[in-house]
């Protein structure tokens, strides 16, 4: 009876981050579908909104490269499925490409990444990130903040790239950066991995992992209103 319980409990589990998908649309839609995203779509952005984010994304883009070297580390450690870390490495390998493409990037646009002073919310999510750097944070709950912060730009930037987007020929490229249907199966790929975490974690590690979900969303959409460039 008890091993009954326990594989029902399982079964409701499976597919968890659809479940708080479902559960927290209003903010995921608010991440995903941010008025800068519109502008990009829709064509009306402000070429310096876009400049602002740019240079300020790289900044956050070095931080994330340690940030997704910890949870390397961790899948080394904690993880029962050795394919997790080369999904895992394959995103350490593409952000050495976003890197360069963002130097790349920069310098299309007159912008001098070396003087850009990074603002207050995007240090508010480098350490954010910094803090599920420490050991003492889970595999599961890093790896669930590392798919939402992959899918919340494949799904942003993926919506700039559909059938009826008026998406500058300029600003295409960027979008295709991470809207691309190659990121969008690796961003399966750590879905896959967080769910089949998800299922075997504690109670406690699960509401853990739901709350760490919730403060990147947070986070994208502080980072997104920093294009305004009001602060
Ligand atoms: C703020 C932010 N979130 C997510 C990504 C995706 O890598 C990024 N480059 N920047």
């Amino acid at each position: 009876m008890e091993g009954k319980t326990k594989v029902v409990e399982a079964a409701e589990r499976t597919g968890m981050t659809e479940t708080w998908l479902k559960k927290h649309r209003l903010v995921y839609i608010g991440a995903t579908r941010h008025p800068l995203i519109l502008s990009i779509r829709d064509g009306t952005i402000d070429l310096s909104s876009f400049k602002r984010w740019l240079g300020q994304d790289y900044i956050f883009v070095r931080a994330f490269v340690p940030f997704v070297a910890s949870v390397l580390l961790k899948a080394w450690k904690e993880s029962d499925d050795g394919s997790d870390m080369e999904v895992i490495l394959g995103g350490v390998a593409s952000l050495n490409d976003e890197i360069a493409w963002f130097k790349k990037e920069a310098s299309k646009w007159g912008i001098e990444l070396s003087g850009i002073v990074p603002q207050k919310a995007n240090l508010d999510y480098c350490r954010f990130l910094e803090s599920l750097m420490s050991s003492e944070v889970e595999y599961i709950v890093a790896i669930t903040a590392f798919w939402a912060i992959e899918t919340v730009y494949q799904e942003s930037f993926a919506h700039c790239l559909e059938d009826g987007s008026k998406t500058a020929e300029e600003l295409k490229d960027t979008c295709q950066r991470w809207g691309n249907d190659s990121f969008g199966q690796y961003c399966r790929s750590l879905e896959r991995i967080a769910n089949r975490c998800l299922e075997k974690a504690s109670d406690d590690v699960v509401s853990k992992a739901e709350v760490v979900f919730l403060r990147v969303l947070e986070h994208e959409i502080e980072f997104w209103n920093m294009s305004h460039g009001e602060t």
